[in-house]
Order: C-alpha cells, then sequence, then structure tokens
C-alpha cells in the first residue's frame, strides 16, 4: 500500500464507482480507452500503468464530493448522485455515458396509496436521497398545505434509510417513498406504482474545476467519447446499382458523406457509411428495397467521430 501511495503525488486522481449498477460499465469504459491498470485484491487504488493516473474506487454516491473538494480531479457517477450532493456548481459535468439510466420516482402502494402526488404533502415519505427529496417536498409543501397546517408545523417527514427503500411502506415507515427505477420490476413486485419523477439520471464523467493536469482529461475525455460513440454507430457496407446511388446515399447519407468506391461492374458501386445502431434494421430494410446487394454490418471497437 505505501509503495503505491508514494507514486500518487504526480498522478492524476481518477475515481470509478467501487460496486454497484456503475461499475462494471465503468471499468469496460476505461478498457475500451486503453487505460491499462492491475488493482490488487482488496485495494482501492490501482496506478494506471500507461498514463500517470491513479484509480480511486470509490461509493459512487461519494465521488462528486470529493471531485467538488479537489480531492479527486475527475469522476464517473451518477446525475442523481451530483444532484444529491448540491455540488453541481463546483464541478464540471463533462459528458453523458449513456450507461446507468434511471428515474427518480415517487411511489406510493398501489392498493390504499395517494393517487395524486400532492395527496403526499405533510405525510411520511422514505429515501436515501435525503437532499433532493427535502427540496421536494419543500415546494409542495409550500403549494399545498393550508395555512393553518403551516402555522401548527406541519411539514412532510422525510425519513432516512440506506437501502431496500421499497420495503418501507409495507413495513409501516412511510406513506410513500423516493428510489430510482429502472425497468420498473422492483417497484411492481414490491405493490408500488410512481405518482411523480424527481429527476431523471445516468452515468456521468465529472472533473474538478481545476483538475491537476487538464490535457491529461482533454485526452481521457476524448478517448471515452470515441467508446461511446462506438457503441452507438455500426458501419454499414453494400453494393448498389449506380442508378438508384441517390436514393441509397438519402438512406445512408453518413455523419458527413458516404464512402463510395467503383466495382469492376461499372454499373455498381460499393458503398460504406456510419449509422445509428438503434436504427439499423429499418436501414437494411430500406437498402434491401431499393435492390441493395451484400449488405454487411460491422461492430465498432473505437472511433473518433
Ligand atoms: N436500477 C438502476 N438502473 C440503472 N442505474 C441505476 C439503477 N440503480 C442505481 N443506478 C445508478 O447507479 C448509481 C449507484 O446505485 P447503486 O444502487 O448501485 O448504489 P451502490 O453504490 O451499490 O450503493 P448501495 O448498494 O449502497 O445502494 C445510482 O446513483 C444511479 O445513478
Ligand atoms: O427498476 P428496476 O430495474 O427494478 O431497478 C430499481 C432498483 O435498482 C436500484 O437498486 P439496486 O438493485 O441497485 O440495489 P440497492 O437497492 O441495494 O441499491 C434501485 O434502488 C431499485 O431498488
Amino acid at each position: 500500500m505505501t509503495d503505491i501511495i508514494n507514486k500518487l503525488s504526480d498522478r492524476l486522481l481518477f475515481a470509478i464507482p467501487k460496486k454497484g449498477r456503475l461499475h462494471e460499465q465503468s471499468l469496460s469504459l476505461l478498457k475500451g480507452a486503453d487505460l491499462n491498470f492491475h488493482r490488487r485484491n482488496r485495494l482501492d487504488i490501482a496506478l494506471v500503468q500507461n498514463f500517470p493516473i491513479a484509480l480511486v474506487f470509490l461509493p459512487a454516491t461519494d465521488i462528486p464530493k470529493y471531485v467538488a473538494e479537489g480531492n479527486i480531479d475527475l469522476g464517473i457517477t451518477g446525475q442523481d448522485e451530483v444532484a444529491e450532493s448540491g455540488a453541481n456548481d463546483k464541478i464540471d459535468e463533462i459528458l453523458e455515458l449513456g450507461f446507468g439510466k434511471c428515474e427518480l420516482q415517487v411511489q406510493v402502494p398501489v392498493v390504499g396509496g395517494a393517487t395524486k402526488v400532492e395527496e403526499l404533502v405533510g405525510k411520511r415519505i422514505v429515501t436515501s436521497f435525503r437532499s433532493l427529496v427535502g427540496k421536494y417536498f419543500d415546494e409542495l409543501d409550500k403549494k399545498y398545505l393550508t395555512e393553518e397546517q403551516k402555522q401548527a408545523g406541519v411539514k412532510t417527514k422525510i425519513k432516512y434509510v440506506s437501502g431496500s427503500v421499497e420495503a418501507a411502506c409495507t413495513l409501516g415507515l412511510g406513506d410513500g417513498i423516493v428510489d430510482l427505477v429502472e425497468s420498473g420490476k422492483t417497484m411492481k413486485t414490491a405493490g408500488l406504482h410512481p405518482v411523480s419523477t424527481i429527476i431523471s439520471s445516468q452515468a456521468i464523467l465529472i472533473c474538478n474545476k481545476n483538475p491537476s493536469n487538464l490535457s491529461l482529461v482533454s485526452k481521457i475525455t476524448s478517448r471515452i467519447k470515441g467508446v461511446i460513440a462506438a457503441q452507438k454507430y455500426v458501419l454499414v457496407n453494400y453494393n448498389i446499382q449506380r442508378i438508384h446511388l441517390e436514393e441509397a446515399i438519402k438512406i445512408t447519407p453518413g455523419r458527413r458523406a458516404p464512402a463510395i468506391s467503383p466495382l469492376e461492374d461499372n454499373n455498381w458501386v460499393e458503398v460504406q457509411s456510419l449509422v445509428s445502431k438503434c436504427e439499423v434494421a429499418e436501414i437494411m430494410d430500406k437498402l434491401e428495397e431499393i435492390g441493395a446487394k451484400d449488405i454487411l454490418i460491422h461492430e465498432i471497437d473505437n472511433c473518433r467521430v
């Protein structure tokens, strides 16, 4: 451990979620960006071999605080964690990473629960997002509590639990909860349904406003952008008769323009173009309809676009 600590002083410190929903995908981003490291068993610091960077494995919840205070230069966490930390104006949100997508929702029991979020005003809300939920219900209190209730000191009570928030209504701790929802399976299984959404979130790359090595931050950001772009696009290749080329270009315009190469048979050309992964099936259908042949789709490992 001391040998590693001695090597930290000249390195950019980059925080990675040490467990939970963001851990695995953060590691695959690092791999895609070719940041090589070896993490010793149970050690939360790992030196990157091919850059003057040290990775620090921390809970996603704590990462905004470390980055805001300058103890860490760069970090991956959730937008929800940044909002909850209240550190938004002390950090730069550099890049949305496209994973860890979820919504922070107010949920109530399907049977016998409130039907609208304003019915929860003055009641008990259980959550792990004390600050965001406190602010959210302060606004609702102002709007929906009567003057008599305000004067009597009535307020919505925000109760903190660190996990398994969905159990709170069944166990009688709260009248509603606020927790993250992705597929909705956890919520449904617990007999809950949403009555409002507080924020939408995804994983994000954040940076201190004065990082120790700005050019290295830019380099790492470009590499990560390349990995993300590669996940969004595929390369499509096909042959088409020249007479249909104009229509084909409309279907696959590429980011700038498609690459067009002549074939031995002068009536045909080969076209290569980047297309969005989520549109690929539809694009192949359209190409087939105009007579394209030999349509090939290639995954992209990495790119700069
Ligand atoms: N179901 C989900 N789908 C997508 N992203 C999620 C989901 N749940 C959480 N996240 C994202 O992952 C972040 C970390 O949540 P996670 O539940 O994995 O926490 P954790 O670090 O493992 O801590 P704990 O296990 O103590 O709750 C959240 O702040 C959110 O940005
Ligand atoms: O809508 P879903 O796809 O069901 O996901 C929602 C669940 O995911 C998160 O918890 P996680 O499973 O990460 O564990 P935790 O409760 O220990 O935080 C969140 O707190 C919900 O419980």
